[in-house]
């Protein structure tokens, strides 16, 4: 199975962005993950649609945006125009998810329905079927740079179970203080596409660090 590094754009330097974004595209890196916080689902502001639009012309990586805002469904079509690739929005964050679901679908963009720590798994079970992605949070969303929540890594593998039970193809994906040295952890027990924001932009050597996660990423596509 293909494993994909989505490095989190909360812990780039904002003063060099396009380089930076540059550093890890060159280094192989396939996707960008992108953490949109509106200050009410989270404690924190981050970027939205015209930050999106504008690196949309730098670079060529997969736009995996992570909405952790309210209601969701009302920004659908703009993310979508601002060039996101895959909308990953929070199951807490909506009154609809199969509702969101179809508005992401419709959009053209691929689906991820995510969830917070302290929410079942289960509650994302029935919408499996209807996903491209399912994400898993290691860490209270809102902050980059938390300590890892290995409390959370049972759902990762539940997650694994459901797909082969159910005969689906979702990817698992997994956000939060995912370092090289807990990386094995989650794709021991199923996760596919990591997100690391302190580990990658937070190096002094990014692409380096890209690289570290990558390497580990070869040993598990070969076993
Ligand atoms: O969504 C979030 C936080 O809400 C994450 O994407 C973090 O920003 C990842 O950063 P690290 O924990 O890897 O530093």
């Amino acid at each position: 199975m293909a494993i994909y590094l989505s490095p989190s754009m909360l812990s780039i330097d904002f003063t060099k962005v396009g380089e930076q974004l540059a550093i890890v595209e060159q280094a192989g890196v396939p996707y960008i993950h992108l953490d949109v916080m509106d200050g009410v689902f989270v404690p924190n502001i981050s970027f939205g649609i015209p930050v999106i639009k504008g690196i949309r012309k730098a670079s060529n990586m997969v736009f995996d945006a992570h909405l952790m805002i309210v209601d969701p469904e009302r920004y659908v079509e703009q993310f979508r125009d601002a060039g996101a690739d895959i909308i990953n929005f929070h199951v807490e964050a909506t009154k609809d998810p199969a509702g969101c679901i179809a508005k992401i679908k419709e959009s053209g963009a691929k689906v991820g329905i995510t969830i917070k720590p302290k929410t079942p798994v289960e509650t994302i079970k029935p919408y499996l079927k209807d996903v491209d992605m399912a994400l898993v949070m290691t860490v209270e969303p809102g902050f980059g740079g938390q300590k890892f929540m290995a409390d959370q890594v049972p759902k990762i593998a539940q997650l694994a179970a459901w797909k082969k039970e159910m005969g689906l193809s979702y990817d698992i994906e997994v956000d939060g203080g995912i370092t090289l040295d807990n990386v094995r952890e989650v794709l021991d027990a199923g996760a596919n596409v990591i997100v690391a924001g302190s580990a990658v932009f937070g190096k002094e050597d990014i692409a380096g660090a890209a690289k570290g996660f990558m390497e580990i990423f070869k040993e598990y596509e070969a076993k």
